[in-house]
């Protein structure tokens, strides 16, 4: 017989808004809430980007979801109960209602790196077409529908001025270094351009976390949901798989309170960035390397690239080079390292190269420009940086993983042009002080060059 998940007693209380609602936000940040000592206070109210279908579907089940963990030798499953309500992004009065709510007192995003929509500074891209127009969107009404993450948010907490509702900690969980400082930046540049009299009330009521979030959890499939199916009997239409490994990393103040996330294993630290670096750059610098080389030699999975021992050689190579940058110390990389070919070898996993392929222009810059810089600051040009960014290069000329980007258009005109000009132009584009780099310009080129006669 097959069963349905349904509740047999009400949610959680909602005290948590979460907008980004999808695979990851349920694997992790939900399971954390989910067993955390006082969990049973703290539940979730959670949004998606814009689509419907996943908030309906979860709507359908009350909310709860099978989490899948699946290591190589098997699967265990659970049933995740944090997710009070799933609602669609578009349901822009229900945000406000919820952001505005003096019974919540956090709110957590996993709304991709492109999605905080910053300018190559840093700050917010004001010019970016959708933030044109939710700018003036609000400044003519606050409670206009607003699509951009950052206007969402941003309305979300005027609406929670207006009703008094007290202090709310912001908590980013999308990878991005500092993405406390870059969540607070792309808010106030916006608040600014809306309602300069919000900052001073951001500075008195909002606080912003910082945090490093590691599990891996690929997009769910239909071969997912028939998996639950068989080995449950549960008909879940929106099962989550992840891997057994997770780690979750905060740093700040949460005046409100907050679930007690260390109780279900977060570490609450003064400091991320010695875990951020060793994170971002071993295991998501290794996923892009492998994203753009593996795809390149006709691999479609993270588990397919490191069995190629081509792969597994330029991955070795790039945990090399990044070790002596890392302020954690050798040692702590090297165990780490060591469990990373466990979790990327996994072959039950199958995590696309291609989900992972996308806005690299986005990822590049935190997860392989610090250690090249560091590198070319020491006089040296790292081959296998070179690698990455000229299978880059080749990806946006059209080879490999197709090309999902939010300068998509923009790359691909670039990458499109004549070699010469292609390589300086692509690499202006995450920094326009590597196209002056007349060597590495040079050796991205002839790598290219030999990557794609090799093909
Ligand atoms: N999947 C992982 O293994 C993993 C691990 C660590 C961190 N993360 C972080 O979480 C993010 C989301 O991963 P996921 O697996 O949940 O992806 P997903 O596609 O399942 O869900 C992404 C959610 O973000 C929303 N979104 C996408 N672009 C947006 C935008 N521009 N503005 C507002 N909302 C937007 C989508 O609508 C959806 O609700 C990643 O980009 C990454 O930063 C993911
Ligand atoms: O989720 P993205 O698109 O930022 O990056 C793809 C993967 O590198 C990433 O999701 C990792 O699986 C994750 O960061 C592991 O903790």
């Amino acid at each position: 017989m097959t069963a349905r998940l349904r509740r047999s007693a009400p949610p959680p209380p909602v005290r948590v808004v979460h907008l980004g609602l999808g695979a990851f936000s349920r694997a992790h940040q939900a399971w954390y809430t989910d067993r955390a000592a006082d969990g049973d206070g703290w539940g979730i109210a959670a949004f998606t980007g814009r689509r419907p279908d996943l908030a309906e579907a979860l709507s359908a089940q009350d909310g709860l979801y099978t989490l899948v963990t699946r290591g190589a030798d098997g699967d265990a499953f659970a049933t995740v109960g944090s997710l009070a309500r799933a609602v669609p992004g578009g349901d822009h009065d229900a945000w406000l209602g919820a952001v505005a709510s003096p019974d919540v007192r956090v709110l957590t995003t996993t709304v991709t790196e492109a999605g905080y929509l910053r300018a190559p500074g840093g700050g917010l891209d004001s010019a970016h077409p959708a933030v044109v127009r939710d700018v003036a969107a609000l400044r003519e009404d606050p409670r206009a529908p607003v699509v951009t993450a950052p206007a969402r948010i941003v309305a979300g907490l005027l609406a929670r001025r207006a009703a008094d509702a007290g202090a709310l900690a912001l908590v980013p969980c999308d990878n991005l270094p500092e993405n406390g400082r870059v969540l607070d930046r792309v808010l106030r540049d916006l608040a600014g351009a809306v309602d300069p009299s919000l900052l001073p009330w951001l500075d008195a009521a909002v606080s912003t976390a910082t945090t490093m979030v590691d599990r891996i959890t690929p997009a769910p499939t239909d071969a997912d949901r028939a998996a639950v199916l068989a080995a449950t009997g549960v008909d879940d239409a929106a099962p989550v798989v992840t891997e057994p490994f997770s780690e979750w990393v905060v740093s700040g103040a949460f005046p409100g309170g907050r679930p007690a996330w260390e109780t279900a294993g977060a570490v609450v630290t003064d400091d991320v960035t010695p875990y951020e670096q060793r994170k971002l750059w071993l295991l998501n610098g290794g996923h892009s390397l492998l994203a753009y080389v593996g795809s390149q030699r006709g691999h479609a999975t993270v588990d397919e690239a490191v069995r190629d021992p081509h792969c597994l050689d330029l991955l070795q190579r790039w945990w090399a080079l990044c070790t002596p940058h890392l302020l954690l110390g050798r040692e702590r990389a090297e165990e780490y390292c060591a469990a990373l070919i466990e979790r990327f070898a996994n072959p039950r996993m199958r995590h696309a190269l291609a989900q992972i392929a996308g806005d690299g222009s986005q990822k590049l810059p935190v997860r392989l420009l610090p250690v090249l810089r560091a590198e070319r600051a020491a006089g040296r040009l790292p081959d296998v940086a070179v690698t990455v960014l000229a299978a880059w290069l080749l990806h946006l000329r059209g080879t490999g993983a197709p090309v999902r980007d939010l300068r998509a258009d923009e790359l691909r005109a670039l990458g499109g042009r004549p070699p010469a000009e292609a390589v300086p132009a692509v690499l202006a584009t995450l920094d326009p002080a590597l196209a002056d780099d007349a060597e590495l310009v040079a050796a991205v080129r002839s790598r290219a060059g030999e990557l794609s006669g090799r093909r």
